[in-house]
């Protein structure tokens, strides 16, 4: 039996449970298991920092089931590292030539957006605002906010955030974007501008019946985690994110075991790893994937060749978009990344100033091409 409350990948967590052995401190090995309820894949922190969150099966290991190993700690140190991309190394060049940067290959890009339209998906935390120690704190640059407001002027663009939809939008104040919030969990249409296709009066809420249970939870954790320094319990309304940056790392373990003690009570809830937070979110089959695809179907590009999506992201969330992007052979998936990380994107992108460069060149490109043949 697979154990609902296990920290497991997005992705993985459709097909199964993963679970990652660590063999000793500085190299975590793991293995296909046939037909066993554990979906183990194979990664080396040799050639990538880790590149899945570290699952661990309820119970399997120190008290209340979160191991005090080092693969646990590596797992969260690595969602988020301080290595800089001074660093280069031989796997970053090899990483690059697969994940070319989206500004080298601009025109690459572009070349396939010839006679389509172009939707834009942009994920908020780290790829329009820097990652930074308080959440709250978050702010996006007035220039990134120029540039997602002159490509929103010429193409369909969604935010697709962690982030509680007015959380999210109080940060992009942007009304003439649609929105989907809490990993796409709360979709909202623009309430002002005009798109040429589609209904923009849309709203999904697929996990609105958990509503009630979340809130509950939100307070149990509050009480739960009160006395651990720096814990921070954030409500994202479909979801609830619990942050672990400003908390020395000698606690990690006993933050996370009482989030696993809280969630016992409530199967129907599953645990996924973030950049440095655990986000606790209902067990339904909606992840940014399934909110990239609604979008589309909702601006009226379902079954439509003449679209080309755009998503940009940085985090292990927003490979269910990339996935989603890869297995329609339609559009691009762009990873925001210094390090060489494991990803479905097609390209790549160092931090969200390179994001802004981007954005900036898709409205100039516009500008020059406004047919777009
Ligand atoms: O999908 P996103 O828009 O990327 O949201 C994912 C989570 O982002 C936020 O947390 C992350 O950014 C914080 C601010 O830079 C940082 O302090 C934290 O360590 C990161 O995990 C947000 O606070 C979460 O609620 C989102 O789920």
């Amino acid at each position: 039996m697979t154990n609902p409350n296990a920290v497991v990948s997005d992705t993985q967590s459709a097909i199964g449970m993963a679970i990652t052995v660590a063999v000793n401190s500085s190299s975590l090995y793991s293995q296909s298991v046939p037909n066993s309820p554990y979906n183990i894949a194979l990664f080396s922190r040799n050639k990538f920092p880790m590149s899945i969150e570290t699952a661990v099966a309820s119970g399997g290991g120190g008290h209340g089931g979160v191991p005090k190993n080092v693969a646990w700690v590596e797992a969260m140190r690595a969602s988020s590292p301080t290595r800089n991309s001074s660093e280069d190394s031989e796997d970053k060049k090899a990483w690059i030539m697969k994940h070319p940067s989206a500004l080298g290959v601009f025109e690459e890009i572009m070349g396939a957006a010839k006679m389509k339209q172009v939707v834009i998906f942009l994920d908020y935390d780290g790829t329009l605002s820097p990652i930074v120690e308080n959440p709250d704190q978050a702010y996006m640059a007035p220039e990134m906010r120029e540039a997602v407001k002159n490509v929103a002027k010429y193409f369909p663009t969604a935010i697709v955030s962690g982030r509680c939809r007015a959380k999210v939008y109080n940060f992009v104040r942007l009304s003439e974007l649609y929105y989907a919030g809490s990993h796409g969990m709360d979709i909202k249409g623009p309430s002002s501008g005009k798109h040429q296709k589609g209904n923009q009066n849309v709203l999904c809420q697929p996990a609105k019946e958990f509503l009630p249970m979340m809130a509950e939870v939100y307070k149990s954790l509050l009480e739960k985690t009160k006395d651990i320094v720096g814990a921070n319990v954030e409500n994202n309304k479909f979801c609830l994110s619990v942050h672990f940056r400003r908390v020395d790392e000698k606690n990690w373990s006993d933050l996370a075991d009482r989030v696993k003690f809280v969630l016992k009570n409530y199967p129907k809830l599953r645990l996924t790893q973030g950049r440095k937070v655990l986000e606790i979110r209902p067990t339904i089959k909606w992840d940014k994937g399934k909110a990239l695809e609604f979008l589309l179907e909702s601006l009226g590009y379902a079954n439509s060749k003449d679209v080309l999506p755009i998503y940009i992201g940085d985090d292990r969330t927003d490979e269910d978009a990339f996935k989603v992007l890869r297995k329609r052979g339609q559009g691009f998936g762009i990873l925001v990344s210094k390090i060489p990380k494991e990803t479905d994107a097609t390209y790549s992108l160092q931090e969200p100033s390179e994001v802004m460069h981007f954005l900036q060149r898709l409205v100039t490109w516009k500008r020059m091409v406004p047919r777009n043949h």
